[in-house]
């Protein structure tokens, strides 16, 4: 079906053309029209189908219908959490945007005042039931009120209303929707909670099921997908079981298990990014965190403990394609909502257990958000269920933030014994939504699961032990359901267990406790303080990046030699094209390849028994493997031998006798390198003369030139002199003693077109998006580099070097700065940048809390208030910041006014006024005075 079909409104398709939508989504072309119709809609379609535009745009059709003599809100969304709030609202304020400016949303989600929200709310108002409900409540809502304007009701996530504790505040609204508003209910599951909101709130509705339709093949679903992303929409699910014994071992030993197949999976290159982990709390979460780190994968977490303002950055980041790893914790709500559905416990419980109030009836602090249901995470290929959810419902909304918009992706879980119940359930799920479709109701997927676990009896573990064919397989041998992880065999997971054992056991609770704090605390810093900052200074963004290492020491830091798998650890038949599914990112790209090829294997490793063991125990297939590399490349053993005289001399001694060159035990293990046996050799080290580092006694990470090249010399002890430790085309600086990145090792060396390079990036086309292609035409196949210029246009004639981009309409593009801040800079005059689509648009009518006002308010643009994170230097001229950090409090007749028309810098101190020093600057300062430091709340004086 094509959009003109769906009978929208004109100004509506110019909008959803300009967004590069071409073709509606099955559960768009079914719903849509039928919608326009005036019908109540009960819509199921599965996760990432373009629900919110099946929603959205006949709502805003209603709303352009109605005319401008209806002013203020018309039409209401009501979503599970916060976060959704924030997503759906950008979403239509990004149609209504591109519709010219008719239209505005607004979410309705803080703490904030909910009348003046209500009274400056857009016409569709986007909020959660709890919101409604005390709206009601607080007579911001009036029953009258809602006969006269509201003419379009959403329940949107419809499964999870209910399970996250919503059922008495709609239950409190249902009455009063007026029987001329059209509702429309949304849902990516079939459940008992789904036909209880219907009857509760819809009238006599038209139900549309697609939850099949993205993978039967029909046209329309296939047709759409392609539209949508090229391929149909595939999820791929796959299990890996860990091995049975790892039960008796307790929780510890089975989260082991699980670390090291997180481990082989992403350091073998075995799933394609980007890549989602799920974990069910934030200390496994961390724990992870930190593990991959200790291997050289840093990885980001994304969880209920964090900022809200960080958590919305850290969401920007990752759909950017700024980083390739999120760990995410699913919420406690939907945890617990997950347990009271799968447990099946009764409406009351589940208000309990999911999201209940407390005595005073009172919503508890964070208890509509939802860091990860529901929400739009772009580009994710590979979703690994790290921890099980609680339930098959729990398990469809995580892998559904793959496979979105006619994408492909990979969900996979790793399997502990004790998840058994829940994998048959999830396969007699597949099977039956395989053959029908559709994932069947509770009670029919209860009954599936119940004869699926008959039929796999006790075969659970039969897959673990498997030499060949990886962990899992034999299990699951269906077409549909859970299939054993194609590329992960035994051998390749073996080859890593020591390292990942020893790192694991090292990252203790008090560890995590510890990095926990640490992360807490950079980004309380990151949303509050520097803010302002930063948005002025995107080349320190750097600081704020998610992904930062954050254990300084023991074996969660990254050992240099911990980052590289050799060659001989390996599995030879997991070379080449590695994940499962698609091409693209997962092969290692061939600079790095080079690099990793053909290294020493003895490099990271020492002579050095283990503690209190026998010398020749330690003779493994590793030390067989290296002492064979040894015979080949004798000159190269023979040094790294050399080295090993440097080793303490107890060690030394123990191994008398031993093969010179025989790799007995890798040297830096955290724990074990602290706990003693190891120690830094005073000597010159091996392989670099006396120099600068060893003149300055730096031990780590020190750099030196040599041949006229620049090393980084990282000291792995023992004399052992590792000059790779600067990667990622970066190169040693001899002065700071750090590895930099340099312009020349960037893809852009030698291009005199507008091509840049973000710092922490080797390419211009991050996550393939084509904005970062300054004047050149769009980004290659793989999404790493802008293919060749475009012919000569705007941007080069204006010589605009970042960002600028000429579409069909003439526009410029504006660019991301890396952490969410955009840039205008490129945008014409009386243009703004948008975020949703980076482009720049016509400035808008401020519907931010600063609108209409003159007195020097003034709006972040992706901030909804003057006082994010309760900063009150983020309030010129007006007293301090709201109760809720939402707005500044104060009044244009405030007697302060000194910062009035300063925009930046300005500052209200507690009962004075006065200026900041930006950036150490005096620019902001009156004449005549200067600033009293460097610092960045330095004063004027
Ligand atoms: N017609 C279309 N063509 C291409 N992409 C589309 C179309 N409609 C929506 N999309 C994109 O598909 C993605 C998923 O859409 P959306 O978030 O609405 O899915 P959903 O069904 O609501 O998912 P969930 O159930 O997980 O909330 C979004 O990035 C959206 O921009």
């Amino acid at each position: 079906m094509a959009w003109d079909a769906t009978g929208l409104d004109p100004r509506l398709l110019r909008a959803l053309s300009k967004r590069g939508f071409e073709q509606p989504t099955p559960v768009q072309g079914e719903a849509i029209p039928r919608a326009l119709e005036g019908r109540d809609i009960v819509a199921r379609a599965r996760t990432g189908s373009g629900k919110t535009l099946a929603y959205l745009l006949p709502a805003l059709h209603r709303v352009l219908s109605a005319g401008k003599g209806r002013a203020g809100w018309q039409a209401l969304v009501l979503v599970p959490t916060r976060e959704l709030c924030e997503q759906v609202r950008e979403e239509a304020a990004a149609v209504a945007t591109a519709c010219g400016g008719e239209l505005s949303a607004t979410a309705i989600a803080g703490d904030g005042p909910l009348r003046a929200a209500a009274a400056t709310a857009g016409q569709l108002v986007v909020t959660t039931p709890a919101k409604a409900a005390q709206a009601l409540r607080e007579g911001v809502l009036t029953p009258r009120m809602l006969e006269e304007r509201l003419q379009v009701l959403v329940l949107d996530e419809a499964d999870l209303l209910l399970s996250y504790g919503y059922e008495e505040d709609v239950a409190a609204l249902a009455p009063q929707i007026p029987r001329s508003c059209q509702c429309m209910l949304m849902s990516a599951t079939s459940s008992d909670d789904v036909d209880r909101l219907t009857k509760l709130v819809l009238h006599n509705p038209l139900t549309l099921n697609l939850l099949g339709a993205a993978t039967s093949g029909d046209q329309a679903g296939a047709a759409a997908a392609a539209a949508a992303g090229g391929a149909a929409a595939e999820i791929e699910h796959f299990r890996i079981d860990m091995p049975p014994g790892c039960a008796s071992g307790g929780p510890a030993a089975e989260t082991a298990e699980k670390l090291l197949h997180l481990l082989a999976l992403l350091k073998l290159n075995l799933v394609q990014r980007k890549v989602l982990i799920f974990v069910n709390d934030a200390e496994a979460g961390m724990r992870a965190r930190l593990f991959l780190e200790a291997f050289g994968v840093r990885a980001a977490l994304l969880n209920a403990e964090l900022p809200l303002n960080s958590r919305h950055h850290i969401l920007q980041e990752f759909n950017k394609g700024l980083f390739d790893y999120l760990i995410a914790t699913d919420d406690v709500h939907g945890a617990a909502a997950d347990g009271a559905a799968a447990s099946g416990g009764g409406k009351q419980q589940r208000r309990k257990g999911g999201g209940g109030k407390d005595k005073g009836g009172k919503r508890k602090k964070d208890e509509e958000f939802g860091v990860t249901r529901g929400i739009d995470f772009k580009g994710v290929r590979t979703v690994i269920n790290f921890d099980m959810p609680s339930s098959t419902q729990g398990y469809v909304h995580r892998v559904g933030r793959t496979g979105r918009a006619g994408q492909s992706g990979a969900a996979i879980s790793l399997l502990a014994p004790s998840d058994a119940a829940l994998a048959a359930e999830l396969e007699a799920m597949l099977q039956t939504s395989s053959s029908s479709g559709e994932e069947g109701t509770d009670a029919e997927r209860q009954q599936a699961a119940a004869a699926a676990a008959a039929a796999a009896g006790d075969d659970s573990d039969s897959g673990s032990d498997d030499e060949e064919g990886g962990s899992g397989r034999g299990r699951g041998g269906a077409a549909a359901g859970l299939q054993p992880h194609p590329r992960l065999t035994k051998k390749g997971v073996e080859g890593l267990r020591y390292r990942a054992e020893d790192v694991a056991r090292s990252i203790t609770k008090n560890v995590i406790k510890e990095a926990r704090a640490k992360e807490l605390k950079n980004e309380l810093l990151n949303s509050q303080r520097l803010a302002a900052f930063f948005e002025e200074h995107p080349q320190d963004l750097n600081l704020l990046k998610h992904d930062k290492p954050l254990a300084a020491t023991g074996a969660a830091a990254a050992a240099a030699h911990l980052k590289h798998i050799p060659a001989y650890l390996r599995d030879p038949t997991l070379q080449g094209r590695s994940f499962v599914g698609n091409t693209g990112r997962g092969v290692l790209p061939a600079r790095k390849r080079r690099k990793t090829e053909g290294l020493d294997p003895v490099k990271g490793f020492v002579r050095a028994p283990r503690k209190g063991g026998d010398a020749n125990e330690e003779e493994t297939e590793l030390e067989k493997a290296a002492a064979q590399w040894g015979k080949k490349h004798r000159k190269k053993a023979g040094k790294a031998a050399r080295a090993a005289e440097f080793a303490p001399k107890q060690n030394v001694r123990k191994n008398r006798g031993r093969k010179r060159g025989v790799v007995v035990q890798q040297q830096s293990f955290g724990a074990k390198w602290s706990g003693g046996r190891g120690r830094v050799v005073s000597r010159p080290p091996v392989g670099c003369k006396p120099n600068v580092c060893t003149k300055n006694g730096v031990s780590n990470g020190c750099l030196t030139a040599k041949g006229g090249k620049q090393y980084a010399c990282v000291d792995l002890g023992h004399g052992v002199i590792d000059a790779t430790e600067c990667t990622d085309g970066s190169v040693c600086d001899p002065e700071k003693l750090f590895c930099v990145t340099q312009p020349d090792n960037s893809p852009c060396a030698g291009r005199a077109d507008g091509c840049y390079h973000f710092s922490h990036h080797d390419g211009m086309c991050i996550g393939g998006q084509q904005s970062l292609c300054p004047n050149l035409g769009p980004c290659n196949a793989a999404g790493t580099a802008c293919e060749q210029p475009a012919q000569d246009n705007a941007c080069t004639q204006n010589k605009v070097t970042n960002g600028c981009l000429v579409t069909p309409d003439g526009e410029f593009a504006c660019t991301t700065k890396g952490s969410g801040h955009t840039q205008a800079t490129e945008c014409l005059a009386g243009t703004t940048c948008d975020m949703a689509t980076l482009t720049c648009v016509p400035e808008q009518p401020d519907d931010g809390p600063c609108a209409g006002r003159a007195d020097g308010c003034y709006h972040f643009s992706h901030h909804d208030g003057m006082c994010t994170g309760g900063q009150q230097s983020l309030c010129p001229d007006l007293g301090s910041c709201n109760a809720d950090g939402t707005a500044c409090e104060g009044s244009e007749d405030d007697p302060n006014a000194k910062c009035a028309g300063k925009r930046d810098g300005c500052y209200t101190g507690h009962n004075v006024t006065y200026y900041t020093c930006r950036n150490g600057t005096a620019a902001d300062c009156p004449a005549g005075t200067h600033c009293s430091s460097a610092a960045l709340d330095a004063t004027c004086v």
